[in-house]
């Protein structure tokens, strides 16, 4: 009895332990972790405070992110901003010094972009920068480099005259239609470069296409574009807005490069594929063959050119449009310089010109100042957690460089907001050497199409400003119809929203030579 006594009561007492002790071991653990903790890591940089589970997932802004960022910046008092959400951490850097520090002298460890879980989604897996950094991004730079080369640039001058002579006849004769005559002249040159291929004067499907795809697709893999970014899995999830926009985008995609590419096709059936870059591409595979990526790789060069990379030229072509509609001082100052170098005879400028042309040369790096076309450039990860100015940067987070603040730094430009190309000379009235334009990037994933797009980009402003006059347009009672200030700031890119303005030549001598361009391009 004693015996059974004793063993019910061990029984009981071993029962007892069973259930008390990780009850207490429970109450530990929780009491601990409710317990401040003592963390020996340094602080994440500053940023706005986190909620509970969600972290600051509803702080991300949808809506032009660099103003918000920047204005974070200010109220925390760091150049270096941390927002959080579901584990992912977001660092934004906003002073150049510390973006060359980690892209350009730390390029080894940061020149890789995060993963974008819908980028194939959107059947953007061709665009070059968005990639991984690895040896798929590295045989495409390297063939994209080799296309848009200086020297190589060069030699696309008489395609770039040629365009832009044809856009000189588009302003001509449809003037209110100006956006999609420099949407032709800027994708024209890759579509000639790569493909050899003509696009149509108005609505060009290349064109069209390429233009809208790319802001549909953009639309959806910024990382506030869509819960499928955070959420990967959320990707195979049926009739959602994301499905939606995704097949729009490949269907746009499809119709970008239907044209193109059965020219390059005719072309190398008929002999004729060293016109263009593909061509010579395709003869060579008939020859001798390639490598088991490059023809992949060539063909992603070309659609990035003529849809991701020349959307930024775009927008800073249009912004170009709403600055000198806007500001006729500097319409004019470029007018008289323009007058004063090309002569009493008006003649157009060509790229020669260039060197004569100061105040074009300071109104083609203001308007890039003013609205660098991808105001928080592309994003980079963290491969290692690392700290940086006492501050932690957590394995996997997302970097980005906010261009617009520094192109608006109060410490490199006075008075940043206000439109003004006279801020690049010095005292003695010539450019000064602030020549390096950050609109393009940094390290080693800096803009590989900078060349082409300051060649274009500097042709378009000193014709169109020697050419034509850029007016606000008016009401019927001769009223200037003010032209409102909204730009456009999401899916990575800057876009000055629609807007009407009156483009006419700016004598009865010049409409002459533009009609002469006229009857000789056509
Ligand atoms: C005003 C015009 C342009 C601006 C402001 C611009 C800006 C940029 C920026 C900010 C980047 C990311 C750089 C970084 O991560 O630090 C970039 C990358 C790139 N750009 Fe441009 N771009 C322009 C025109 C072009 C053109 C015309 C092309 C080609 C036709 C082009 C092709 C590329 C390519 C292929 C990359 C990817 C580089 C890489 O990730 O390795 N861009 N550009």
């Amino acid at each position: 009895m004693w015996d059974d006594q004793f063993h019910l009561n061990v029984s009981s007492y071993t029962s007892l332990l069973r259930i008390a002790l990780p009850s207490a071991l429970c109450a530990v653990l929780l009491v601990r972790a409710a317990l401040p903790k003592k963390s020996t890591k340094p602080p994440l940089p500053p940023g706005p405070k986190p909620l509970p589970i969600v972290g600051n997932a509803l702080d991300i802004p949808i809506d032009k992110p660099s103003k918000k960022y920047a204005q974070w910046a200010k109220e925390y008092n760091s150049d270096i901003v941390h927002l959080g959400a579901f584990g992912n951490h977001f660092i934004i850097l906003h002073n150049l010094e510390d973006v060359e520090e980690l892209y350009e002298r730390r390029a080894a460890t940061y020149s890789d972009r995060p993963p974008i879980h819908t980028l194939e989604l959107v059947g953007f897996g061709y665009n070059v920068a968005f990639m991984r950094a690895g040896a798929r991004w590295k045989l495409r730079r390297q063939y994209a480099q080799q296309a848009m080369r200086a020297e190589a640039v060069r030699e696309l001058r008489p395609l770039q005259e040629k365009s832009m002579n044809e856009m000189l006849i588009g302003l001509l004769e449809t003037p209110h239609r100006f956006e999609e005559h420099h949407h032709r002249l800027i994708i024209s040159l890759p579509l000639g470069l790569m493909y050899n291929y003509t696009p149509s004067l108005l609505r060009d499907p290349a064109v069209d296409a390429a233009v809208e795809s790319f802001e549909v697709g953009m639309k959806v893999i910024s990382p506030e574009g869509s819960m499928a970014n955070v959420f990967p899995s959320l990707r195979h999830v049926p009739w959602t807005w994301t499905q939606r926009l995704a097949n729009e985008t490949q269907r746009l995609g499809r119709i970008m490069k239907r044209g193109p590419l059965s020219k390059v096709q005719d072309d190398v059936s008929k002999g004729a594929g060293s016109s263009s870059l593909l061509g010579q591409m395709m003869e060579k595979k008939g020859l001798m063959g390639l490598g088991p990526d490059e023809e992949d790789a060539w063909f992603d060069v070309a659609h990035t050119m003529q849809a991701g990379g020349s959307h930024m030229t775009i927008s800073a072509a249009q912004t170009f449009f709403y600055l000198i509609a806007t500001h006729p001082d500097v319409q004019a100052k470029a007018q008289k310089e323009l007058d004063n170098v090309l002569g009493s005879h008006p003649r157009l400028p060509n790229l020669d010109d260039r060197p004569s042309l100061p105040y074009i040369e300071a109104i083609y790096r203001e308007v890039l100042r003013w609205a660098p076309s991808a105001p928080m450039g592309a994003p980079r990860v963290a491969p290692e957690e690392e700290v940086y100015k006492g501050f932690l940067i957590p394995k996997g987070s997302i970097i980005m460089a906010n261009i617009w603040s520094i192109t608006h730094d109060e410490r490199r430009y006075t008075d940043p907001l206000s439109f003004n190309p006279d801020r690049f000379f010095d005292e003695e009235g010539r450019l000064n050497g602030d020549d390096r334009v950050l609109a393009y990037g940094f390290g080693r994933r800096l803009c590989v199409g900078r060349y082409l797009a300051s060649n274009t980009l500097w042709l378009m402003m000193a014709t169109i400003l020697a050419s034509f006059s850029i007016r606000p347009k008016t009401d019927a009672e001769g009223r200037e119809i003010p032209i409102d200030d909204d730009f456009e700031e999401g899916g990575f890119i800057t876009q000055k929203t629609p807007f009407q303005c009156d483009i006419t030549p700016r004598s009865a001598e010049w409409r002459d030579v533009l009609e002469n361009i006229k009857t000789s391009e056509l």
